[in-house]
């Protein structure tokens, strides 16, 4: 059969490309670089957590919880260093965040990707720290004790005392939760109630822009970021207390196509594939002074 002639091709002088042909972007690309880093692991997409910078609460070592604070001078740094971090290794597909929308907003800025569609929600919120709320971490070691507030902090399944509803920090008293469904606002929350109130927006909001190939962006807060690493990584109940997140640090997953983490061999115990961006001894610093923020001055018992 005599091939049917297809259009006729404009005729008249070549158009002679004058730009260089335009790079595909750069999310295309670092794409095309994660799935050659990972041959034979059925690469579909990149997941991208950091933790707010650090903020003005997180100085003074007062219990944040849901209390939206300013960043330090020092956490918009962190922020935009994320950002620097990021535009290197990840292009951002999507956004998803927190109402703490600075760290989100400077990182991505300096990413060169404020054009990235955003989406934030309650859920992603810091745990509700109950009764502590507002109250100094070392002060608070030194009324109940350390392994008390240690409980508090880092277990499993053990809230912290309930907030009172009438306190000036109760998310029922601000105007930006008052659409939430009453049974959604907590007095108190355990890692486990974070776990309960991340997962549903993790499964409606990130996991179809994964299974998309996208590389998403999730700018949160220590604890929900707990909550879903734990998920993730598949940690022990009783490994998880060990988990500390810095502030401000990207931290970086290569999903498979059941969007399983693929192992790296930069990841630091107890993490098995996560890998954090930029200087190794910093992070662990980082990580380990978010865990020594309720530890009172050696030998005094007071808190330093
Ligand atoms: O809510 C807070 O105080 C911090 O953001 C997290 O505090 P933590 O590290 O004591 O849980």
């Amino acid at each position: 059969m005599s091939k049917k002639a297809g259009p006729k091709r404009p005729t008249g002088p070549r158009r002679v490309r004058t730009r260089p042909r335009q790079r595909r972007s750069n999310g295309f690309d670092l794409r095309q670089k994660a799935v050659a880093a990972y041959p034979g692991e059925n690469f579909q997409a990149t997941l991208v957590f950091s933790r707010h910078g650090e903020s003005e609460w997180n100085v003074a070592n007062i219990f944040t919880g849901w209390v939206d604070v300013d960043l330090s001078e020092k956490g918009l740094g962190e922020a935009k260093g994320a950002g620097e971090l990021l535009k290197a290794d990840a292009r951002c597909g999507e956004l998803r965040k927190t109402w703490e929308e600075r760290t989100c907003n400077l990182a991505l800025e300096a990413a060169d990707q404020l054009y990235v569609p955003t989406n934030k929600s309650w859920r992603l919120n810091e745990r509700m720290y109950g009764g502590l709320t507002g109250l100094d971490k070392k002060e608070t070691v030194v009324k109940h004790g350390a392994e008390q507030v240690q409980v508090w902090r880092r277990s499993f399944d053990i809230p912290p005392p309930p907030l009172e509803k009438d306190s000036k920090y109760h998310p029922s008293n601000e105007a930006k939760y008052k659409a939430l469904d009453p049974k959604d606002v907590p007095d108190t929350e355990c890692l486990k109630d974070t776990i309960a109130r991340v997962m549903p927006y993790w499964e409606e909001a990130i996991v179809p822009e994964l299974k998309a190939g996208k590389t998403v962006f999730v700018a949160a807060h220590g604890n929900s970021i707990r909550a879903i690493v734990k998920m993730i990584e598949g940690i022990s109940d009783d490994v998880i207390p060990g988990l500390e997140i810095p502030t401000g640090t990207p931290l970086v997953y290569e999903l498979d196509a059941d969007l399983k983490p693929i192992a790296s061999p930069l990841a630091v115990e107890p993490l098995k594939f996560g890998r954090y961006l930029g200087d190794a001894e910093k992070i662990k610093a980082a990580a380990e002074a978010v865990k020594n923020q309720t530890k009172a001055a050696r030998g005094t018992g007071r808190c330093a």
